[in-house]
């Protein structure tokens, strides 16, 4: 199949329990939980979004004809030897996209598989490393993951109602914006020691 790639760029991860790492960001075009239209945020699903991904005209971005020339595209972003390559899928909304035979041909490559999802869509088999962002008002169907990052604070969400999904890690990540406050993060956290303060490292030190 095809694939629309907003962007594809090399940075550290600077969210979640991975912070830190080494990683080629693939950013696919698109989400369901909003048109990508700053006209139409107030009326999105998910209306704090950080994030540009609509179209493909980012660094590195345009159609993909295969998964083999994708993969091959991120073989060459990551610039580095064999070991410890790691590949986060994000958005707009990967599940959208990812499909097996992506997972496949950066397996083949021996990249790490880590992807960022808002769990309204059953995450593709294969991901190493799967980080849930639940969204209020949304059906999550995938409760199961390694780390959950939980947006906050978010009016309509119960933290305490997610304690039993199934992830490793529960972090807590202050929404960027307007409305964001570092101070209801920390508070959860105090609060609820399940959970673990999650900053948006790349934004403190200026990476992308
Ligand atoms: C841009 S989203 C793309 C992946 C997927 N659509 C999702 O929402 O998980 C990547 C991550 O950024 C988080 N995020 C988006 N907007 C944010 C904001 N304003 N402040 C903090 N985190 C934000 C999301 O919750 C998600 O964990
Ligand atoms: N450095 C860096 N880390 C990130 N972790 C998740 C991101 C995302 O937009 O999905 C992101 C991003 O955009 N940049
Ligand atoms: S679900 Fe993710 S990509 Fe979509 S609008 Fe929300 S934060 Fe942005
Ligand atoms: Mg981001």
């Amino acid at each position: 199949m095809t694939y629309a790639v907003k962007e594809c760029f090399l940075t550290l991860q600077g969210e979640g329990a991975q912070t830190g790492s080494r990683a080629v960001f693939l950013r696919f075009a698109g989400c369901n939980l909003w048109s990508g239209r700053e006209q139409d945020r107030d009326t999105a699903q998910c209306r704090f979004c950080d994030t540009d991904f609509v179209g493909t005209d980012g660094l590195n971005g345009g159609k993909f004809a295969d998964a083999a020339t994708l993969a091959n595209r991120v073989e060459e972003i990551w610039d580095g030897g064999p070991d410890h390559r790691l590949v986060v899928i994000t958005g707009g909304e990967p599940m959208l996209q990812l499909d097996s035979a992506l997972v496949d041909a950066l397996h083949a490559r021996g990249f790490r598989i880590a992807a960022e999802s808002n769990g309204t869509l059953p995450a593709t088999p294969g991901i190493d490393w799967l980080c849930i962002s639940p969204k209020a008002g949304t059906e999550v169907v995938q409760r199961t993951g390694d780390e959950l990052k939980l947006v906050w604070p978010q009016a309509g969400i119960d933290p305490a109602t997610l304690e039993n999904w199934d992830f490793r890690h529960f972090l807590v990540q202050p929404m960027d914006g307007p409305e964001g406050t570092v101070e209801a993060s920390i508070a959860l956290a105090m609060a609820r020691p399940r959970w673990r303060l999650s900053l948006q490292a790349h934004k403190v030190v200026g990476l992308a």
